[in-house]
């Protein structure tokens, strides 16, 4: 295998980049396994598997270095088998993540991926984002809501405007550069009477030529 994902991990400002690497190696496994049950993802190839869902997941770092060290709430719209909430987890003990699918076998999944994986950071609740704003350990909540691959940004902010805290939350959303280009405009239309503004990161090439991604990422207006 050409790519080092500690060493990747290490670029991200995680701390311990070799017990991530491990944990994420053991992660990949207790996928495969559930795998052969249920079907959480395709891509399962360790070396595929390293760059397109670990790193893919921890470059949020990158752009948003606060992350790597301040006390963050977040919570992770769409987990499904855990990307990036459980990566997140796994990376930087100074996040709580709250991850949230409306399929009750995937958050059930991530529940005991992150038991096995002695994860003390990560909570799950089943339920769609749009029927969880009124919960009083959701409303106002997080310091930052995250989606990826899941649904438009529009929808996203729309459903879970109200998950964030008031003046300082943010949502950031992990898009490819193709995705962005419908989403902005979408977002500036659908915000445009709302306290909020939106902005995408430059985009950046994944390891190993795996493709571009980028972030949009909202401000208070
Ligand atoms: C394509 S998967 C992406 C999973 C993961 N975020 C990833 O990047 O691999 C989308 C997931 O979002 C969940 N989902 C879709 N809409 C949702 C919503 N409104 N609220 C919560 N979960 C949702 C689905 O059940 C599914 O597990």
């Amino acid at each position: 295998m050409s790519f080092s994902l500690a060493s990747y991990a290490a670029s991200c400002g995680v701390p311990d980049p070799e017990g991530f690497a491990a944990l994420s190696r053991q992660l990949r496994e207790i996928i495969v396994e559930t795998n052969r049950t249920m079907n959480l993802t395709r891509i399962t190839e360790p070396e595929e598997f390293a760059v397109k869902h670990v790193a893919d997941s921890i470059a949020i770092a990158r752009e948003f270095p606060f992350l790597t060290s301040e006390y963050t709430k977040i919570a992770d719209i769409g987990c499904g088998a855990g990307f990036p909430s459980l990566v997140l987890a796994l990376a930087f003990p100074n996040l709580r993540l709250t991850a949230i699918d409306s399929t009750g076998k995937k958050a059930a999944f991530v529940e005991r991926a992150a038991k096995e994986l002695g994860l003390k950071n990560v909570r799950v609740i089943h339920g769609r984002s749009c029927e969880l704003n009124r919960r009083p350990e959701i409303r106002h909540q997080f310091d930052v809501v995250t989606a990826r691959a899941v649904a438009p940004a529009p929808v996203i902010y729309l459903d879970a405007c109200d998950f964030i805290k008031r003046k300082s939350g943010r949502f950031i959303l992990y898009k490819t550069p193709q995705q962005a280009a419908e989403d902005l405009p979408a977002l500036e239309i659908a915000c445009r009477k709302l306290p909020v503004l939106w902005h995408a990161t430059e985009p950046f090439e994944l390891p190993e030529n795996a493709g571009q991604r980028l972030f949009l990422y909202s401000t208070p207006r």
